[in-house]
């Protein structure tokens, strides 16, 4: 785990065996979450990429920084992380509003990137009076108030059984996440729109939705897919919104496979 100052936030990142040879693999979290949602999924994929994972601005161990945020405020920490490691012609999967970095650091810098994994994510993500609810919502109440709801998309209902020690972790996760970092990236969700923009993406683009996900159904996905000459789009079975929790090997199976049969030479 390493800390680097950017655009005076310190960012929280962790980088795998950094093997020249092997191609990067840059993973974005989602809203309410850490980097730690990609614990299982590093193992399997770790042997053959350079992995770097870290938390977004206002999310795990980074800063807060200047709440609320725009995507653009996210996509300057990723490009600050990309200058400071030297990595350059990278391949991006971001989950949620991750994915949105994504969209945008393509637009902003296409020759970053040499292929996208767009996971469980869209072009336009929820009506605005649906965020401005949330923020106040979590303004008035807190994120836990909120807790119960959000899970329900996030995770299946086998998941979310009171039995289940990592659902109960992930709501710690959630719940723990600071106030206004959370509601910072709800508003740069709200104004983020990629519409215009996606059909010019021209490098491989796998997009992923989860069977159940109630955050970014796999209509909402595929609506993205479309939008996108040439991409491909796959349903990860028995997951919802965040599947590198909830099918670890499937979702890095079709990461794995893309990766091969798409983007290496
Ligand atoms: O928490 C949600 O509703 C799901 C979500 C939307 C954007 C994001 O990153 O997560």
């Amino acid at each position: 785990m390493q800390f680097v100052r950017i655009n005076d936030v310190t960012i929280r990142y962790s980088v795998t065996s950094e093997n020249p040879a092997n191609p990067v693999l840059v993973l974005v979290n989602s809203l309410g979450t850490d980097g730690r949602i990609w614990h299982h999924v590093l193992p399997k994929l770790s042997d053959d990429f350079t992995i770097l994972t870290y938390d977004k601005r206002g999310h795990g161990l980074s800063d807060l920084g200047d709440a609320p945020y725009s995507i653009d405020d996210h996509v300057d920490d990723l490009i600050g992380l990309l200058d400071h490691l030297e990595f350059s012609r990278v391949v991006i999967c971001g989950l949620s509003v991750g994915g949105m970095i994504a969209q945008r650091l393509y637009e902003r810098r296409p020759e970053l990137l040499r292929g996208m994994i767009l996971s469980n994510t869209a072009h336009k993500i929820g009506a605005r009076e649906m965020w401005n609810q949330r923020i106040a919502a979590v303004e008035a109440g807190g994120i836990g108030s909120l807790c119960d709801e959000i899970m329900s998309r996030w995770f299946t209902s086998e998941f979310r059984q009171p039995a289940n020690p990592a659902y109960q972790g992930y709501c710690n996760m959630l719940t723990r996440q600071p106030l206004s970092g959370y509601t910072g990236t709800c508003a740069a969700v709200r104004d983020a729109d990629f519409t215009a923009s996606v059909p010019k993406i021209a490098v491989p683009v796998l997009c992923i939705a989860g069977e159940y996900d109630g955050s970014t159904p796999p209509e909402l996905v595929r609506s993205l897919a479309d939008l996108i000459p040439g991409s491909q789009y796959k349903i990860i079975e028995g997951a919802a919104h965040i599947p590198c929790v909830e099918a670890p090997a499937a979702y890095a199976a079709v990461i794995r496979s893309f990766l091969f049969n798409d983007i290496m030479d």
